[in-house]
């Protein structure tokens, strides 16, 4: 694919941030000189360890072009998203003497995008930084939308910025040596965009599952295309999930509590299908979803290899897990459910038996 073949999705500029691009595509590394602007000295590449190759390649590229490029190694997924492993970034930035008009550049899937985000974030109390995301679930999600953050022993993504990229180069080559787990992770939040707003992102997935697990799928980059618009819509209206923006929760109330209970060691996405199932379920016993798009979550998760279950036995401690969610309220649990395909609400303190009879159909 030539760079002509390259999309182009822009992402408005709302309480006071700048504007930009997701752009995805093959070979997009030729952006990155624009992106990181004239004023820029230095430049720091955060990856994680399984992309040591891509980020050491990278950085001898950026000091190629004049650069003075430092490259910051992370342990890989989850790991990387703790206190220790952003302070050795700012201990790294310091010591390379980073200052306000140098950038930061996170390469790798949605852990690392967070860390890189958060640690511009907060450097120097904010600067540039690009997003590289090489998942699936980088590219449609967390590398758009300026969610920047870093998890702690009582909570997913309890600490962070919100913080939005000056660009998203979302290059679909990356995807090749991506392992297949970690690939149909990503499709979680592709099928999230699809219920809460595009079905025929589930219209492309049910044509044929198997080919939607793979990079070589022939919908693969419009999924990509049609899930980053859905979260571009959103978050160009509603930056700091003041209201619209927590659709794009649906499914992490529960996702994030089985995360945490797991030590963070489940991928977001696998946790994310078990938590859009027990939405779905909550949906229907609230009076709100139909049987048929309920139904519809467990096949079109099922087809592609997700999780639908989870240990009944851990329901308390779920619901413990829970109140910390960024959408609660004092005590009021909130949750996001459907009224309808791709009709999103809020679903407020639901009743305690219908928590846990919509739970008895997700625990097992
Ligand atoms: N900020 C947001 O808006 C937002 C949205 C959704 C998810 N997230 C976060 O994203 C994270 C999950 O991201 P993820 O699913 O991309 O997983 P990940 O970043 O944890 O990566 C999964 C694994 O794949 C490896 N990897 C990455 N790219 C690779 C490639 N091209 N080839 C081979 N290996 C590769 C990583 O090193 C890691 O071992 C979670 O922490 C979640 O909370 C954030
Ligand atoms: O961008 C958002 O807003 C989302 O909720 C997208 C989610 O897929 C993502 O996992 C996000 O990091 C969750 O945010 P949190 O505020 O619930 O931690
Ligand atoms: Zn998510």
């Amino acid at each position: 694919m030539s760079n002509e073949a390259v999309t182009r999705i822009h992402v408005a500029g709302t309480a006071g941030t700048e504007p930009y691009d997701v752009l995805v595509g093959r070979q997009l590394l030729g952006e990155l000189a624009g992106l990181i602007g004239d004023k820029a000295q230095r430049v720091a590449v955060i990856h994680p360890e399984a992309l040591a190759e891509t980020g050491e390649a990278l950085r001898a590229d950026l000091a190629g072009q004049g650069y003075e490029a430092v490259a910051i190694q992370v342990p890989n997924a989850e790991e990387a998203k703790t206190a220790e492993v952003a302070a050795y970034c700012w201990k790294a930035l310091g010591q390379s003497g980073f200052t306000r008009t140098d950038v930061v550049i996170g390469v790798g899937g949605g852990s690392t995008t967070d860390l890189a985000g958060f640690v511009a974030a907060t450097w120097l109390r904010g600067v540039r930084w690009i997003a590289v995301p090489t998942t699936v679930l980088g590219m449609v999600d967390a590398a758009v939308g300026g969610k920047t953050g870093i998890n702690t022993a009582e909570g997913k993504n309890l600490v962070g910025a919100f913080h939005p990229p000056a660009g998203v180069l979302c290059d679909l080559a990356a995807l090749d040596s991506l392992p297949v787990h970690d690939y149909v992770s990503g499709l979680a939040e592709v099928i999230k965009a699809g219920f809460i707003a595009d079905p025929v992102i589930l219209d492309l997935i049910e044509s044929d599952p198997e080919a939607a697990r793979t990079p070589a799928g022939p919908h693969t980059a419009e999924l990509i295309e049609r899930s980053i618009r859905v979260k571009a819509d959103v978050v160009s209206s509603d930056l700091k999930e003041s209201g619209l923006r927590e659709i794009l929760n649906y499914g992490h109330t529960l996702g994030h509590a089985i995360e945490k209970n797991e030590r963070y060691k489940w991928r977001h996405g696998a946790a994310v299908a078990v938590g859009m199932h027990f939405a779905a379920e909550l949906g229907r016993l609230a009076g709100r979803l139909d049987d048929a798009t309920a139904d519809r979550h467990r096949t079109v998760l099922e087809a592609v290899g997700l999780p639908l279950h989870y240990r009944y036995d851990q329901w308390p401690k779920l619901l413990e897990n829970m109140k910390v969610d960024k959408k609660s309220r004092g005590n009021l649990l909130r949750f996001i459910v459907l009224d309808g395909l791709a009709k999103p609400t809020v679903l407020e303190g639901p009743d305690p038996a219908v928590l846990l009879a919509a739970y008895g159909e997700v625990g097992e």
